[in-house]
């Protein structure tokens, strides 16, 4: 049977379901480096009918891989956003995201506004580390699992399940499985399609057109029957678990028949069971050879949850929430209040900037004034467009579930990833007509950005340069807050920072070639950090206008011990620096605040003062403080005349270095980036491997397994490893396969914790110890202080 593709590109217009959020998907595609995302969203992309070619990884002419880097390398560094259409009557906004561990703060942003994912797996190599990270990463959010790479030899669909269930703690609900060819005496079995559990159905792939797939029905003769029979029992029985409605129908319908109960019963549990993230979905293909990629967008539409079904973002403030498929997710009851949150931005060289929203209740429309609720922007908006990867389709609104793009000169210096935007529905300039207090002070709680860990010094070639260096720098870090600059108030020097050496890598990259900055960057080195080992003095001040208040600095660990509840802590940036409030009882209620200067904005300079002091470092080496708290007290007796806070600025910036300047030099000390490290290599490189690792490296080896055995798995859940042995699963004929040809060569996965600047340049280093076959993922795991006898060493490389 020839599957129809459903639309063309040209026909394909904006979201085919744009009266009916329930037939909205918001997903992302999530998994480990390389397990085959990109490859399956141009599967997707081709069998939608959105594109009319597929596009290869290999080739470099992916549809969502569009930057050149991206290209060339072979490897996603930015998620891409793209809409599409599946059985005519379903619209999903998909995002590709980077499986990189430099780029996690891409997928962080994604996951925020997403409703469902899709994990790819290997099937060779299993449950992989980045895989178990975004896995956590993206809790609460209901998962498809796709079993990918069936085609390979050593591909084990059954062993990476239960990796699965061990790894991640989760049920599984198996609706496919891998369908082998027959095996002769002069061929192999090779991969060939699926066995539908729901539908009692196989489907075979012709491999000579991508478009046919044959599909049989499997009857009680037929050699598939028993196996059918036991994944059925198996699946009802898990559904049983969490459905009662299930059970009801098994027991009085179907008469205790497994094969009795129908698909789309059986679809409405599944739907059921992954909504409440009681179980997972899993399926399996090849996408590079175009098999099991239409059951997967089946799956999509039918197993993850719309808008309204989907778990809402965290408001400051708590009003109610209604939900209703004609008008989505309605707000404080008021049917005219628009909140959006913004996640994305890019520079589109012809488009100017463009911020990717999320428009989570109410409608956003073109031309209308909106109000950016974490900056306290009010400015008009331009054209709003729904992104096909790098092609743009201009709309009117943007509904309730919707993900789109905000366009126009308007919106670069009003928004940044992560603010909130509220608007008016109906009206134009509708703004005054919401509630000030509770409705334009609503904020969804913003993306953290993770710290940096290694960082580059950045000079213009030539004097007269430095603008335009500036510039291009902002316009990297507006797209990529995960990158962080900061300037040497001595030197004068400008430091890039970022998420690892691939991270800083593509920055300059995309500075020299996409931005054409005439830019000189430096070697790539440690971000090293200082902290305090006791508090400083207190500073006490009235200011000019008889502004009263008392500060002092204190280390992290410290203040968190001596925490109360009469304490406002304000968050304060990813090097985990707090600003602590001392709260008067006395102090006024924040609506019968008297003085012309809010109190948001006096904490708000405070914020930028902490930032400023702390951003010119310690005294050992004037590294950037971090795990610190700046600790204010003060009775709120502002002048009624003071409107200044510029000055509130001014004196709680001097008093903070006061304060800091107090703290002698031997109390400061140097923090280091330590890196969770999970290795992959043969049993015969595994000793020079380790020895590299405890010596040169100066490693914590933490554990040391064969790869695939969940039996020693660290955090495993007893019910878990119960549930993994018990549930029933097909043998992996291909596995077998694997283990006899390539003898006993099991890899062998170690993990560690490192200090980032002993892990420099790893990749040549473990490809040269390992004649290139072992790899390597490493991610941040925190700071450290650093021993005294390698400070003299890190200061003299610095
Ligand atoms: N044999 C086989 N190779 C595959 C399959 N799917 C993907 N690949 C290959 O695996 C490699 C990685 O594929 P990608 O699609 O780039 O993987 P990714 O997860 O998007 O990678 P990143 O975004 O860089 O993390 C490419 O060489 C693909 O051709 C498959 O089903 N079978």
């Amino acid at each position: 049977m020839r599957l129809p593709r459903l639309q063309i590109w040209s026909q394909c217009r904006h979201i085919a379901s744009k009266t009916d959020v329930t037939k909205l998907r918001n997903i992302g595609i999530i998994a480990h480096i390389d397990a085959g995302k990109t490859t399956t969203t141009e599967r997707m992309l081709y069998f939608s009918g959105k594109t009319k070619r597929i596009g290869n990884v290999d080739e470099g002419d992916t549809v969502t891989d569009f930057l050149p880097q991206e290209r060339s390398r072979g490897i996603t560094i930015q998620s891409a956003a793209i809409t599409f259409n599946w059985q005519n009557s379903f619209g999903i906004n998909l995002i590709d995201t980077p499986g990189h561990a430099d780029f996690t703060f891409e997928v962080i942003r994604s996951l925020k506004v997403l409703d469902g994912c899709v994990t790819i797996l290997d099937a060779v190599a299993g449950v992989e580390a980045q895989t178990e990270k975004v896995w956590g990463q993206a809790k609460g959010i209901p998962k498809i699992c796709f079993v990918n790479k069936m085609d390979r030899v050593g591909a084990g669909f059954s062993r990476t399940v239960k990796e699965l269930i061990v790894k991640m703690n989760t049920r599984v609900l198996l609706v496919n499985i891998p369908v082998f060819s027959q095996p002769t005496s002069s061929t192999e079995p090779t991969f060939e399609g699926v066995l539908d559990v729901v539908n009692k159905k196989i489907l075979r792939w012709t491999p000579t057109d991508v478009d046919h797939v044959n599909i049989e029905d499997v009857e009680n003769n037929s050699p598939h029957w028993n196996e059918l029979a036991r994944l059925r029992e198996s699946l009802v029985e898990t559904l049983s678990e969490h459905d009662e409605d299930l059970v009801e129908y098994f027991l009085d319908t179907a008469n205790g028949d497994y094969m009795a109960v129908p698909p789309e019963q059986i679809d409405r549990s599944i739907r059921k069971c992954s909504l409440a993230n009681f179980a997972t979905p899993v399926l399996c293909g090849a996408s590079f050879r175009n098999i099991g990629v239409q059951p997967l967008l089946d799956a999509v539409v039918k197993y993850l949850p719309s808008p309204i079904e989907a778990r809402l973002p965290e408001f400051n403030h708590n009003l109610p929430v209604e939900v209703s498929n004609k008008r989505g997710v309605v707000v404080n009851k008021n049917h005219n209040l628009c909140v959006a949150q913004a996640f994305k931005v890019i520079t589109d060289p012809i488009r100017g900037i463009m911020v990717y929203v999320r428009v989570y209740a109410g409608v956003l429309n073109s031309g209308f004034t909106i109000f950016n609720s974490t900056t306290g922007a009010k400015f008009k908006v331009g054209k709003l467009v729904v992104m096909h990867a790098n092609v743009a389709e201009e709309v009117k609104q943007l509904s309730s579930g919707e993900i789109g793009v905000l366009t126009g000169s308007t919106v670069s210096e009003n928004v940044r990833t992560g603010d909130t935007i509220i608007a008016h529905n109906m009206k134009r300039d509708g703004l005054r007509s919401l509630n000030k207090e509770k409705e334009l002070s609503l904020k969804i709680n913003s993306i953290v950005t993770p710290p940096p860990v290694f960082s580059a010094a950045i000079e213009p070639r030539t004097l007269g340069n430095r603008r335009a260096m500036e510039e291009s720098i902002s316009a990297l870090i507006r797209e990529d807050p995960s990158l962080r600059v900061s300037v040497d108030e001595e030197s004068g020097q400008t430091l890039l920072s970022g998420m690892g050496e691939l991270h800083l890598e593509i920055a300059k990259d995309r500075l020299l070639n996409e931005l054409n900055a005439d830019v000189e960057v430096g070697k790539v080195v440690v971000s090293y950090n200082e902290t305090l080992n006791i508090s400083s003095s207190l500073q006490k001040r009235i200011s000019e206008d008889g502004y009263h208040f008392e500060i002092c600095v204190e280390p992290l660990e410290a203040a968190t011990e001596a925490r109360n509840e009469n304490e406002e802590w304000h968050y304060l940036s990813n090097d985990d620096n707090y600003l602590v409030i001392e709260k008067d009882t006395n102090r006024l209620k924040d609506l019968d605040w008297p003085y012309q200067i809010p109190y948001d904005s006096i904490v708000n300079a405070m914020l930028s003062s902490c930032l400023v002091a702390f951003q010119r470092g310690g005294k050992k080496a004037h590294f950037p403080l971090h795990s610190c708290v700046v600790r204010v007290k003060s009775d709120w007796s502002i002048p009624s005349d003071l409107t200044s806070v510029t000055q509130i600025l001014k004196i709680s910036k001097s008093m903070i270095m006061e304060a800091l300047d107090t703290i002698a030099e031997t109390d400061y000390s140097i923090l280091e980036p330590i890196m969770n490290v999970t290795l992959t290599v043969k049993q015969q490189d595994m000793g020079q491997v380790l020895q590299d690792l405890t010596g040169a490296c100066k490693a914590n080896i933490l554990s040391i397994e064969d790869e695939h055995d969940v039996s020693s798995e660290q955090n495993f859940d007893l019910t878990f490893q119960t549930i993994a042995e018990e549930q029933y699963l097909p043998s992996d004929n291909t596995l077998d396969r694997a283990n006899i040809s390539s003898g006993s060569s099991i890899n062998k996965i170690i993990k560690a914790l490192a200090p980032v600047g002993e892990m420099v340049s790893y990749t040549s280093k473990l490809r040269s110890l390992t004649q290139g076959r072992g790899s390597y993922h490493m991610e941040y795991s925190g700071m450290e202080k650093v021993t005294s006898d390698r400070i003299t060493t890190i200061l003299e490389n610095y």
